[in-house]
């Protein structure tokens, strides 16, 4: 089976969800943020802070290429499906999910968050700007989830069942 990546703006269950559908299907997942961290050996906030993040966009895009394109799940972070040489190489070499969550719960999940850069250098109205900006990205994914009012075990159920 090729490839399933999960796309979407930070906080809509890209990594929560990959985890319970690795367990649903039997495959493996890999998140992309994971995988930077451990192939650097820097988190994603020191990545930011030390190198700035075009040099994040920049690891995103090369990792990319290295992982497995058959019987895997790929959590993306939140930037990689919005440069369009990603976008391109995801679309091609597998299927994408674009995890659709409103506003009002993105932003309940994001406030208080330590984790993302992003958020940290981020008011409220910048970040919601960024996710209306990105939007028309994410909705060229293969499909479209909307995970309002769904558990995330519902959400995984619905992917099965599209890509059987
Ligand atoms: N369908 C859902 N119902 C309830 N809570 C959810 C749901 N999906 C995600 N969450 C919660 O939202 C938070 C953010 O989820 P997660 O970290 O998986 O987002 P992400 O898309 O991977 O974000 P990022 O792009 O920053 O990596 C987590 O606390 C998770 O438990
Ligand atoms: O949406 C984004 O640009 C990001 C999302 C996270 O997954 C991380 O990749 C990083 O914090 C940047
Ligand atoms: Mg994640």
């Amino acid at each position: 089976m090729k490839a399933l990546y999960l796309v979407g703006f930070m906080g809509a269950g890209k990594t929560t969800i990959s985890e319970e559908l690795s367990a649903i299907l039997e495959i493996p997942v890999i998140d992309t943020d994971q995988y930077i961290e451990q192939k650097t050996g820097r988190s994603i906030p020191q990545i930011f802070e030390e190198s700035g993040e075009q040099a994040f966009r920049k690891l995103e895009k090369e990792i990319l290429k290295e992982l497995p394109t058959n019987d895997v799940i790929i959590s993306t972070g939140g930037g990689v499906f919005v440069q369009e040489e990603n976008r391109l190489w995801i679309n091609k070499k597998g299927i994408s999910f674009y995890l659709n969550c409103d506003w009002e719960e993105l932003e309940r999940r994001l406030i208080g968050d330590t984790s993302r850069p992003l958020v940290q250098k981020s008011n409220l109205d910048q970040l919601q700007a960024l996710f209306e900006q990105r939007r028309p990205s994410y909705e060229q994914a293969t499909y479209t989830i909307d995970t309002a009012n769904k558990t995330i075990h519902e959400i995984c159920i619905e992917m099965k069942e599209l890509i059987k």
